[in-house]
């Protein structure tokens, strides 16, 4: 069982690069890290006067962590229950039947149970003016509001970055200018390896 995961400055291409991996390896799950956030009306307003979408505290991180338990626990049941087909491992000559769990998110690192669960990190970046055009053009459930860009999301993204490379998480940095075939081909084949090593 392998449970690759990747990160991002918000933009830079995860769920792109997720939905390639998802149909590219076999028996593999997915868990959003979007789909823990807490009701919005309990996301609070704080110091620099945004709602903190980008603060892990608006995360039910204690939920996200119990998924993924779950499917550490039962991957089987877990991928039948996702609606993932369980297909045999065509790759010989991995003698057991492997099953993959991607973890897709911009705040994986910065809570411990939940960063040493993974197999494999990954952190995609882009640069600053990249990540603020391609966010520009996002549509959410709730619609930024003027200036959260660079009042919020940005500032928060530099703050956990930091509190991560201190913490000394071992993660492979992604460069998300590159194409989307070119970073799927990397952490495929990253991956192939890393199972083919564990046989
Ligand atoms: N490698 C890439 N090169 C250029 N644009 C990309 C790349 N990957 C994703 N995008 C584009 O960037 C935007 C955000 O991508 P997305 O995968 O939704 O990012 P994230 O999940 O990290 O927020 C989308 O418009 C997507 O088409
Ligand atoms: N999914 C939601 O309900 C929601 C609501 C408001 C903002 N966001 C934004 O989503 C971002 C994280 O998702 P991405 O990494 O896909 O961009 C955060 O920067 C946050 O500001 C998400």
């Amino acid at each position: 069982m392998e449970i690759p995961s990747e990160e991002v400055v918000t933009n830079g291409g995860k769920t792109t690069l997720t939905n390639r991996l998802i149909k590219a390896l076999p028996n593999c799950c997915v868990v959003h890290q979007d789909d823990f956030y807490k009701p919005q009306d309990q996301i609070e307003v704080g110091e620099d006067g945004f709602k903190q979408w980008d603060a892990l505290e608006s995360l039910d991180m204690d939920a996200m962590v119990s998924t993924v338990q779950a499917w550490i626990e039962e991957p089987r049941k877990f991928a039948r229950s996702h609606g993932v087909n369980v297909r045999p491992n065509s790759k010989e000559p991995v003698p057991e039947e492997i099953h993959i769990l991607v973890i897709e998110g911009f705040l994986l690192y910065n809570y411990k149970p939940l960063t040493d669960l993974f197999n494999k990190r990954y952190y995609l970046t882009v640069p600053y003016d990249e990540c603020k055009r391609r966010r520009s053009t996002r549509h959410y459930p709730i619609p930024d509001p003027p200036g959260l860009f660079d009042g919020h999301v940005w500032p928060m993204y530099l703050k956990y970055r930091k509190e991560m490379e201190t913490q000394e998480v071992d993660a492979v940095y992604l460069d998300g200018l590159k194409s989307r075939d070119d970073l799927c081909h990397q952490v495929f084949e990253e991956i192939q390896n890393m199972l083919f090593n564990c046989s």
